[in-house]
C-alpha cells in the first residue's frame, strides 16, 4: 500500500501540524546538547533505581511488563530488579474480541497487516507501537515483536567483548535478518511462529521462545526493520519515530539502569563509542524509506492518523464468509474425473465423474424431507445396512466424506438423537454410541504397517499396527467435545486441544476466541508429522469448521492428516465448500440431514429456551420448515451462550506471549466486551440451522438446553 508520506512537526503554537516530506527529506539530525544534563538526571535516577517499580505499560490492557517473557540469571552487574526485567520479551499479543476469518472461500490465507517502525534506541519505537495497538479496539489479535529478539549469536569471543562494552550492537550487521524475515513471512501468511526471547543482560538469545499465533496486525519494531530491502517489501506500512539525541540519550539511561543491567558510565560509553555514531551513519538513514515519520513525543495525532489508515486497510480486507457458504449451492462444486471417493490419493475427485454431480444437484434441488424417506437417505439405502459403504455420494455429499453405514443400529440411535422428546440421559447415551462407531471408522483412515508378533505356540504372526508418529484430538468448542468420552475410549492417553470459535452476532461470521493446541501442534517439525481427529458435533453452514482446519494448516499439519469427525452434517451445506476449500481433509459423519435454513431468533433468548423461540426466516431458494431446529455450531451467542462459554474456556481476552491467560477484565477490555454482547437495534439476530436436525447438540448432551 502506499501511505502518503507525513511528518509531524511542532507549530509555533505548539500545536502539532501534518505536513507532507519529500521521500529524500531526512529527519533533523539529533544533537549531542545536553548530554550531560541528561547523564546527572541519569546518574539520579541510577542510585534510586532500585526503588523504581516496574515501568507501567503504555496500553493499560496490556500484560504489565513484568508479565512478558521469561527469567534468566542475571549477570553480576545487574540489579535485582534489572535483572528481571532485562529478559522480558518485547514481543506482546493482545486478543480482546474473537479473530474474524483471515482467508478466502477457498481457504486461502489473506495476509495480515504488517507495520514496520524504525527509529534510533530510545526514540520511542516501542511505544508508538503500543499507542497504536491501544487505538484499535476494533481489531483483535494484534501483535508487536521486537527486532531485539533476532540478534546474531555471539561467539564467546564476542560475547566477552559484548560484557566490556566493547561489542557493536548497532552496526546493521549484528542482525539476523533472514530468520526475521523468514517469521514477519510467516506471521504475514497466518503461520504460527516461535519468536526467540533475548536477554540483554546475557547479550544473547534465550533457550525458550514464544509461541505466537494469528495476529490479524502485526508491528514490527526495532532500529533496522527499515534497514533490510527484503525485510522493508514485507511492510504494509513503514513509520519512522523521529526523536532528538539528547532526549533518547537520557531516556536510554533511565531504561537501561532499570531494565537491562547496566551502569551510568557503561550508557554512556557505550553510546559514544557505537549507539551515536551508528543511528548518524546508518539509522537515520533508513528514515527515506518510511511512508511516515512520527515524532518521538507528543504524538498523538500522529498515532491517531496511523491507526485510522490501519482500521480502513483491515476494513477492506474483512470477509462475509458464512453468507458465501450458505448461499453457494452444491451444483458449483466442480467435479473432475477421476477416482476412489476413499482413497487419500491427491486428488479426492478422481474416480468420481458426472455421478457426483448428479447426485449433488438433484439434492440441491430437492432438499426437503419426504414422507417416508428417512433425512436424506432412501428405504433401500437403509436396508441395504451394515453392507452399505458408499451412501455418502447418495446422500449427496462430497467425495471427501465418509458416511457411517446406515445400518438399521444405527439409523436408530440417529433416531433418538433427532427425537426432541429423548431424555438427556439417553441422549447422552446415544451420541456416545454414535460417537464410538465415529471414531472406529475414523481410526480406519489412519495409517498402518504390519508388525510380526509371535503367537501362542512360538509361531510368527504379522499383524498391523498404527503407522502414525503423533495423533491428538481438537475440539471446536464446545459441542465438539461430545465426541470426547468415545474418543478417549479407543485412545486413553490421546492428547485433546480445543478451539473456541464462536458466531458473530452481528454477521453470524464465526469468530476465533481461543487456540489450546497440544504442544506438539505448536512446534511445525512435530505438527507436520502429526494426525488430528477434529471434532465437532455438526456441519451446518460448515464456517467453523473451516475456520478450525484453517488454524490446523497454519500450524503445518498437512492437510490429508486432518480427519474430521462429526455426528450431523446437512447435504447441502458447507460440506460442498469444505470439500471445494479443503479437499484432503477427510470428514466422517454418521447422519446426513437435507436442509440448511437461515433463522431469525430473539436476541435475548436464553440457551434454554433458543430452540422453541425460533422462528424460521422464510428464504426464497429454499422455503422454511417450521420443525426446523437450531444447529448448535451455528448458533450466534447471546448473553446467556456467551457467559456459559466463558465458564467453560475461561475469557481469553488477554494474551501474553501467545499463551491465554485469563485474567480480570480491565476497564478498557469490559467496555469492548460490552460493546460486543449488547443488542442491536433490531432485536433478533440470525442463525443457520440443519433441519430436521438434533437440535442444540451440546446443550442436549450436557442437559443445559433445549430439546
Ligand atoms: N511519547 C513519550 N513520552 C514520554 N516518554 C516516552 C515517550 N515515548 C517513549 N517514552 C519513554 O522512553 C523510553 C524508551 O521508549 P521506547 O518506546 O522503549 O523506545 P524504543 O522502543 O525506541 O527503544 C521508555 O522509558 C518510554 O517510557
Ligand atoms: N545485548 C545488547 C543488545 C542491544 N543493545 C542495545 O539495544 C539497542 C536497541 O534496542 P532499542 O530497544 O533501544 O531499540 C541498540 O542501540 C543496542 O545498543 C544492548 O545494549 N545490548
Amino acid at each position: 500500500m502506499q501511505a502518503g508520506k507525513i511528518v509531524q512537526r511542532p507549530s509555533g503554537n505548539g500545536t502539532p501540524i501534518l505536513q507532507p516530506v519529500t521521500p529524500s527529506e531526512k529527519p533533523a539530525e539529533g544533537s549531542t546538547h545536553g548530554v550531560l544534563a541528561a547523564a546527572a538526571a541519569a546518574a539520579a535516577a541510577a542510585s534510586s533505581a532500585s526503588k523504581l517499580a516496574e515501568p507501567t505499560p503504555v496500553n493499560p490492557s496490556l500484560p504489565s511488563a513484568a508479565t512478558l517473557g521469561g527469567a534468566a540469571t542475571p549477570s553480576g552487574k545487574a540489579t535485582p530488579s534489572a535483572a528481571t526485567s532485562a529478559t522480558r520479551s518485547k514481543t506482546i499479543v493482545l486478543t480482546d474480541a474473537g479473530r474474524a476469518p483471515w482467508y478466502n472461500s477457498i481457504g486461502e490465507p489473506v495476509s495480515a497487516y504488517v507495520v514496520g517502525i524504525a527509529g534510533g534506541s530510545a526514540s520511542g519505537k516501542t511505544s508508538v507501537a503500543r499507542e497504536i495497538l491501544k487505538k484499535l479496539p476494533n481489531v483483535p489479535w494484534v501483535a508487536i515483536v521486537s527486532q531485539d529478539a533476532y540478534y546474531k549469536s555471539l561467539s564467546p569471543e564476542e560475547s566477552k567483548l559484548a560484557f566490556q562494552e566493547q561489542y557493536d550492537f548497532d552496526h546493521p550487521d549484528a542482525f539476523d535478518y533472514d530468520i526475521l524475515k523468514r517469521c514477519i513471512q510467516d506471521l504475514r501468511q497466518s503461520k504460527a511462529v516461535e519468536i526467540p526471547v533475548y536477554s540483554f543482560v546475557q547479550h544473547q538469545r534465550m533457550s525458550e521462545t514464544n509461541y505466537l499465533y494469528g495476529p490479524a496486525v502485526l508491528i514490527v519494531e526495532g532500529i533496522f526493520v527499515l534497514h533490510d530491502p527484503a525485510i522493508r517489501d514485507l511492510l504494509d506500512l513503514k513509520v519512522y519515530v523521529q526523536a532528538d539525541s539528547d532526549l533518547m540519550l537520557a531516556r536510554r539511561i533511565k531504561r537501561d539502569i532499570v531494565e537491562r543491567g547496566r551502569s551510568v558510565n557503561s550508557v554512556l560509553d557505550q553510546y559514544l563509542r557505537f549507539v551515536k555514531p551508528a543511528f548518524d551513519t546508518f539509522v537515520s538513514a533508513t528514515a527515506r524509506h518510511a511512508d511516515m515519520i512520527v515524532p518521538g513525543s507528543h504524538n498523538e495525532v500522529a498515532i491517531e492518523v496511523i491507526s485510522q489508515h490501519m482500521e480502513k486497510q483491515l476494513r477492506n480486507r474483512s470477509r462475509k464468509l458464512r453468507a458465501e457458504f450458505y448461499k453457494t449451492p452444491a451444483t458449483n462444486v466442480p467435479a473432475p474425473q477421476g477416482t476412489d471417493r476413499h482413497s487419500t490419493s491427491m486428488s479426492p475427485y478422481d474416480g468420481l465423474g458426472s455421478a457426483y454431480e448428479r447426485r449433488t444437484s438433484l439434492t440441491h434441488m430437492k432438499p426437503r424431507l419426504e414422507r417416508n424417506e428417512s433425512f436424506g437417505l432412501s428405504s433401500s439405502q437403509l436396508a441395504r445396512g451394515a453392507s452399505s459403504t458408499s451412501t455418502a455420494d447418495e446422500a449427496g455429499l462430497p467425495p471427501n466424506v465418509t458416511l457411517l453405514a446406515q445400518t438399521p443400529q444405527l439409523q436408530s440411535l440417529l433416531t433418538l438423537l433427532h427425537d426432541r422428546s429423548t431424555p438427556t440421559s439417553e441422549f447422552t447415551f446415544a451420541c456416545k454410541r454414535v460417537g464410538t462407531l465415529i471414531v472406529e471408522l475414523a481410526t480406519t483412515l489412519l495409517p498402518y504397517r504390519e508388525k510380526e508378533v509371535i503367537i501362542h505356540g512360538g509361531r510368527k504372526h504379522v499383524g498391523h499396527e498404527l503407522n502414525i508418529e503423533s495423533l491428538c484430538s481438537v475440539s471446536i468448542l464446545r459441542s465438539g467435545a461430545v465426541l470426547e468420552p468415545s474418543l478417549r475410549r479407543a485412545f486413553p492417553a490421546m492428547s485433546l486441544g480445543s478451539l473456541l470459535i464462536q458466531s458473530n452476532e452481528e454477521d453470524g461470521e464465526p469468530h476465533l476466541y481461543d487456540v489450546a493446541l497440544p504442544s506438539f501442534i505448536r512446534r511445525r517439525e512435530t505438527a507436520e508429522k502429526s494426525w488430528v481427529f477434529l471434532l465437532d458435533a455438526q456441519i451446518g453452514t460448515g464456517a467453523a469448521a473451516f475456520m478450525a482446519i484453517r488454524v490446523l494448516l497454519d500450524h503445518s499439519v498437512p492437510e490429508d492428516q486432518i480427519i474430521f469427525l462429526t455426528l450431523l452434517a446437512s447435504s447441502q451445506g458447507g460440506i460442498h465448500a469444505l470439500n471445494r476449500a479443503f479437499p484432503r481433509v477427510r470428514i466422517v459423519v454418521a447422519g446426513v440431514d437435507p436442509g440448511l435454513q437461515k433463522l431469525r431468533i430473539p436476541w435475548q433468548s436464553s440457551v434454554s429456551n433458543t430452540a422453541s423461540a425460533i422462528k424460521p426466516e422464510r428464504d426464497e431458494s429454499r422455503g422454511y420448515d417450521e420443525n426446523a431446529a437450531v444447529d448448535e455450531d451455528d448458533l450466534s451467542p447471546g448473553f446467556n451462550r456467551r457467559d456459559n462459554l466463558h465458564l467453560l474456556a475461561s475469557p481469553p481476552l488477554h494474551s501474553v506471549d501467545g499463551g491465554f491467560a485469563a485474567t480480570a477484565e480491565p476497564k478498557q477490555q469490559q467496555q469492548r466486551h460490552s460493546s460486543l454482547t449488547k443488542s442491536p437495534a433490531k432485536g433478533s439476530r440470525v442463525v443457520f440451522a440443519i433441519t430436521p436436525g438434533c437440535g442444540s447438540i451440546g446443550d442436549r448432551f450436557w442437559g443445559t438446553g433445549s430439546r
